[in-house]
Formats: structure tokens, sequence, C-alpha cells
């Protein structure tokens, strides 16, 4: 870890729309310098409200915030100069090559003469562009419009990049490629990178640092290694032949629970989730509780714990359900966990 001053601090951000829905309540934030930081949470848990204040593009009702040092409030046009932002939505001209959109926008920046040339070459090279720089961009993969937006934001060499879900969209292989991209890009150049996802298996995969975001604020962070570490013994997830009610759960948590080497259990639907000491040994008495208390098992799975198992010990419920519960409230397709729900 880096001695450098945070290159992200926010503390207690709050917001709330205008007609009511209040996205951050009370959202604090340390993001260390030359680090991949993740703030990871389902649809509409307040990762894009937080990024519009860091990046200032919005303003909280109340807290505070500093990025690269500045405060973004008073300073919003030192803080801008000093970020790189790819926007969920590609931000290059269609129409343009790859090679122009570069061209511009180091242009907007102040860049001109070789000094433009070579740092557009660079940046094709840097993103396996060369050879499609001068075809217009209408025309590339996902992947390659995605290497563009991330070449884009980083034109002007900026100390802070902020990544807004940097992979929706993309297939597997194109996935797994911007990885390695993303990882190599704190690794490489001393950048700070914030990401925001709503995929696990992207936040576990890229970010030294984890926050799991729920409703408005930071539930638990940490590394992923530590998050999941906290989550003593195994997962063992069991799936009833019948859901439960509100008074079934409570019996049979008690059950469970009772058993020796048995801490936790959590119900969703006809899912039932124990951590255990020794998943593989408890797997016989925890079946024949609940069949003793009339609940009929047809299948059980033993597993490390997973970082969404740790949503589930923070939040109270399964990230897909959380994901299923915004895309309601919101009507939106949430659900693009794209195998990340483990
Ligand atoms: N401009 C806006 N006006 C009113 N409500 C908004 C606005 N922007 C966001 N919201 C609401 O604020 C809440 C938080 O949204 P936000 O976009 O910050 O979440 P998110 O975690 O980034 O989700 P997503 O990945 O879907 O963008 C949601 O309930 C959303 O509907």
């Amino acid at each position: 870890m880096s001695n450098r001053a945070p290159a992200v601090q926010a503390r207690d951000l709050t917001k709330t729309y205008p007609g009511g829905v209040t996205a951050l309540r009370g959202m604090d934030l340390t993001v260390e310098s030359g680090t991949v930081f993740g703030l990871l949470g389902p649809n509409g848990a307040g990762k894009s409200t937080t990024v519009k204040i860091l990046t200032t593009l919005a303003r909280p009702d109340s807290g505070t915030a500093t990025v690269a040092g500045h405060d973004v409030l008073d300073h919003p046009d030192r803080v801008r100069r000093a970020i790189g932002v790819v926007a969920q939505k590609s931000g290059a001209d269609p129409v343009a090559t790859g090679r122009e959109n570069l061209r511009l926008q180091a242009r907007l920046h102040g860049l001109r003469g070789a000094p433009l040339r070579e740092r557009v070459d660079a940046l094709l090279d840097r993103f396996r562009l060369t050879d499609a720089a001068d075809r217009q961009v209408r025309g590339y993969s996902g992947g390659m419009l995605r290497r563009l937006d991330v070449a884009l934001g980083l034109v002007h060499r900026p100390e802070v990049l902020f990544l807004d879900e940097p992979t929706t969209g993309l297939d597997p292989e194109a996935r797994a490629a911007m990885w390695d991209e993303i990882a190599r890009l704190a690794g490489e150049e001393g950048l700070t990178v914030l990401l925001t996802t709503h995929h696990l298996e992207e936040a576990d995969r890229l970010a030294a640092h984890i926050a799991v975001v729920d409703r408005g604020r930071v539930v638990v962070q940490g590394t992923p290694h530590a998050l999941k570490g906290e989550l003593r013994g195994d997962a063992v997830h069991m799936e009833l032949r019948e859901p439960v009610g509100e008074a079934g759960r409570t019996l049979l948590s008690g059950a469970l629970t009772a058993l020796p080497g048995v801490y936790e259990a959590f119900f969703d639907g006809r899912r039932v989730s124990v951590r255990a000491e020794d998943g593989a040994a408890a797997v016989p008495a925890l079946l024949a509780a609940l069949e003793r208390a009339g609940a009929g098992v047809a299948s059980a799975t033993v597993a490390r714990p997973s970082l969404d198992d740790v949503y589930l010990r923070y939040v109270g419920r399964r990230y897909a359900e959380a994901e299923a519960e915004a895309a309601a409230t919101d009507g939106t397709a949430g659900l693009t966990l794209a195998g990340g729900a483990r």
C-alpha cells in the first residue's frame, strides 16, 4: 500500500433526488493511491451517484469529498484535470476513426504537434488499436470500443481513473481481456482506478479493495481475501423441496444453528445457506435437522465462502435478490450478473 495521501476520500455524502429518491445515506470511502478500488453493489445501490459527485457532475446534499487532494465542491476544475472518466455509455464518435477520436480528445486537453502524435500513437499501441486506428469506430467490436474509451480517458495522464461498469455488455472473452487491461493499468502506471461494478466476480478479480454498497451506504469494506476470510468455515447451500414461510424460517434457523459448528442460517425462497466450521462434516446433521423439522432437502453443496456470501452476511439478502429487487423498483433489466453470482 502507498504512503501517499488517499486518491479519493468521501465523508458522509448524502443525496436525495428531486422526487424523493434517496440515493446516498452517508457514503464514506477512502481509496488509496495506485490501487484498483471496487465499488460493488446491485443496480440502484448508489454507485453512479457517488461517481457523479466525485467527478463533479453532481453535488451532494451534505458531506465532503476530495479527489487527488482537491475538494470536489471548492475546486471542481482542479478535480476535472486530475481525473479520467469512462462512462457506462461510450463517449467516442462512431463516425470518426479511433485515431481521430484520440486526436480530438488530446487537442481538447491542449496537446499539439509532435507530443499529440506521440501520445495518440502510444495509446493506440498500448490498447492494441493500431491496426484499427484508421477505421470508423462504428465498425469496432464491443471490446475494441471499450479499450478506446479507456484510452480516451487516459489521454491527459490523469491521476485517478473512474470506470463505470467497464465490462457491461461485453462477451466473456472481451470481458476477460478488459480485466487484464484494467489490472495492468494500476500495476504498471501507478494510476488509481475506481471502478463501479455489480459483477461480483469482476470486483473479486480486479479490486485490491472492495466497498460493498447497499441502499446508499457502504456496508462493509476490505480486501476480497479479508472479506471472504472473515467468514469462518464453509458455506453450505441447500435447496428445499418446498419454500418456507416466516414462522418456519425462525424454527428451522434455530434448529440449524443449534448444531455444533454451525454459525448462521439465511433463507431465500427455497434456498437455505449456513456457514459451518467443516461444511462436509456438517451436511448429514444439517439434512437430518431439516428433515426432522419437516423440510425436505432436494440438494446440498459445500463451498468456500464467496463474495456472494459476504454480501448475504452483511446485507441479509442474496446479491441476485437485491438485483431483482432493484430491477423491479426501477423497471430496468438489472439481472446481468453474468456468472458472478456465486
Ligand atoms: N437523476 C435521477 N433522478 C431521480 N432518481 C435518480 C436519478 N439518478 C439515480 N436515481 C435513483 O437513485 C438511486 C441510486 O441510483 P444510482 O444510479 O446511483 O445507483 P447505481 O448503484 O449506480 O445503479 P446503476 O448501476 O443502475 O446505475 C436509484 O434508486 C435511482 O433510481
